[in-house]
């Protein structure tokens, strides 16, 4: 993905929160896994402190009866002091334990009248056997009331380290699951993450594929539309239809009647005739609604539940004719009257495409609607470059082709084709008499008779001022002087109505089969001489060379 397309993805809204959704979560997610480990670290030191200071209570206590004793036997002073150095350890050891576990308390309390004797009975040993008085320091320390006190003590101190243990064991407890909770909220939050980001992925990919083919469409418009433009549109619908998951897309065009010069509808599936039915439905029911969107150059989403009841229940018929469940239109103006609105369809209750691609929408009608009017305005050119300006009917040089054409589908099918040249008589007269202006509204006049008296195949131009043309295709000579008669007698028979008068007036008609080696030149030169002929021999009458 470019830098660029990175960017202008970017900018959108949706995607600014969605990225800061997934960075608040990710900060979220990271203060939760500090803290769930820091408590753990915290919890475990605090642990293995207390079952130290428990360990060193036990440790102390055995080394005070031991020193008491060795004392008592050696009589040595080293053993003595040895026991009033460890009085205080024994003593600290015991206060850090009930700071880290107040219960311990308890059990110590339990045991407090066992450990002052205890203590008294060692300090009476230590000073008989300080003054060498070995034998009764050694019955003290091994007199039944000693023993028991002992036992009571050591019985406490064991209490005490099974509380510990206890404690350690449901702190541990406490805190595996609470880690357990943490870490399966955090994957939880990763989880989230994770389908965010995809989620915001999946929209960038959705939107670059929308880029891709808007600018696909372009391209291929630009290269293309002028061929044929409606099956280009089909194809573009096709595309946007597949792109966005809708079952169909229709072009319309909504703009007042005889505002436009381009086809009223597109719509892809071309062939679903339950579409074909309901578009004239679609358009009466839409009606007012069509009127209300005529100056709103947006995009509109159905069901759009904020709308008044009466536009809800219009839409809930609308999507029920149409077989769908949500319908999204974007509409646009153009500055010469034309409305297009472009509706996708769907049978699912949403679609790909939403309102914050209402641009490539727009876009998207944008180019169709600058393919119809450069087709429109390269039709008028290639109107204006083949037909005659005061008849509307072939110019002389498109009539030329024109009749090239059928010289050479004479030249491969062998088939009979007869040409003729029609010839107002006396047209100057008219002129003459009744003004140019008159003179013309005869010529528009014949012209005119000419074209709705013939055939769809036959190719009627004007070649010259009052001089006319017709190739009269899969005609043998007997048919084509039929026809020419038909014609003849027809224009004898009107009455011309003008600004200068009703004016009535004749022609002469020259008549030749095209043959197979024929060129334009030599067909033309045939007819020429035989309506010169019609001419000489009186005018008003038809003449076969
Ligand atoms: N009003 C009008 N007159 C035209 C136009 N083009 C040619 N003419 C006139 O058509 C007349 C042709 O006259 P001519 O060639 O003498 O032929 P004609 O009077 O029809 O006599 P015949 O053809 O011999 O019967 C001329 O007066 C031209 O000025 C046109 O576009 N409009």
């Amino acid at each position: 993905m470019t830098n660029d397309k990175m960017q202008s993805v970017l900018a959108e809204p949706r995607f600014r929160l969605l990225i800061l959704f997934a960075v608040l979560l990710f900060i979220g997610l990271s203060l939760l896994i500090f803290k769930a480990f820091s408590s753990y670290q915290h919890t475990q030191e605090k642990t293995t402190q207390l079952q130290q200071h428990a360990d060193a209570i036990l440790y102390f206590d055995e080394v005070l009866t031991m020193s008491a004793r060795m004392a008592a036997f050696t009589g040595k002073q080293y053993w003595e002091v040895r026991y009033h150095a460890c009085v205080p350890k024994l003593d600290l050891a015991l206060q850090n334990t009930l700071a880290l576990f107040p219960d311990a308390q308890e059990a110590l309390e339990a045991t407090r009248e066992a450990n002052l004797n205890l203590i008294d009975l060692e300090l009476q040993a230590l000073r008989l056997a300080s003054k060498g008085q070995l034998r009764q320091a050694s019955e003290i320390l091994f007199s039944p009331d000693y023993e028991k006190d002992k036992k009571i003590y050591s019985a406490g101190l064991t209490r005490l380290q099974e509380h510990i243990t206890a404690y350690k064991n449901t702190i541990q407890n406490q805190i595996r699951r609470s880690t357990q909770l943490s870490l399966g909220v955090a994957a939880l939050m990763f989880l989230f993450i994770v389908l965010v980001l995809v989620y915001i992925l999946r929209l960038l990919d959705s939107r670059l594929k929308l880029e891709a083919m808007t600018s696909n469409l372009s391209r291929h418009f630009i290269q293309h539309s002028q061929e044929n433009i409606e099956s280009n549109i089909q194809w573009a619908l096709q595309l946007l239809a597949c792109q966005s998951r809708a079952n169909h897309c229709y072009l319309l065009n909504c703009a007042p009647q005889n505002n436009t010069r381009c086809p009223i509808e597109w719509r892809f599936p071309a062939e679903s005739p339950s579409l074909l039915s309901a578009i004239p439905a679609l358009a009466e029911k839409c009606q007012a609604w069509l009127q209300s969107q005529r100056d709103h150059n947006g995009i509109w989403y159905w069901p759009d539940r904020k709308t008044s009841a009466e536009n809800q229940t219009m839409q809930k018929t609308i999507l029920k004719t149409l077989h769908s469940k949500t319908l999204l239109g974007a509409s646009t103006a153009r500055a010469d009257g034309d409305k297009f609105m472009l509706v996708l369809a769907s049978g699912r209750r949403n679609l790909k495409l939403g309102k914050a691609d209402s641009d490539l929408l727009h876009t998207i009608i944008e180019i169709i609607m600058r393919a119809i009017e450069n087709k429109n305005k390269e039709n008028d050119l290639l109107r204006l470059a083949t037909t005659d300006a005061l008849t509307g009917i072939a110019n002389r040089r498109h009539f030329s082709d024109q009749l090239r054409n059928e010289l050479m589908r004479v030249q491969r099918t062998r088939q009979a084709s007869a040409l003729m040249m029609l010839d107002i008589d006396f047209f100057k007269h008219v002129n003459d008499s009744y003004g140019h202006t008159a003179g013309d509204a005869v010529l528009s006049h014949v012209a005119l008779y000419a074209q709705t008296r013939l055939r769809q195949i036959d190719i009627i131009g004007r070649i010259g001022g009052e001089e006319f043309c017709v190739i009269v295709p899969n005609r043998d000579a007997e048919n084509a002087l039929i026809a020419a008669e038909r014609l003849r007698l027809g224009i004898e028979n009107e009455v011309i109505a003008t600004d200068a008068g009703s004016i009535r007036i004749t022609v002469s008609i020259g008549v030749t089969l095209l043959k197979s080696d024929d060129q334009l030149e030599s067909a033309m030169k045939r007819v020429d001489a035989a309506l010169y002929i019609a001419k000489n021999n009186g005018r008003n009458r038809i003449q076969l060379v």
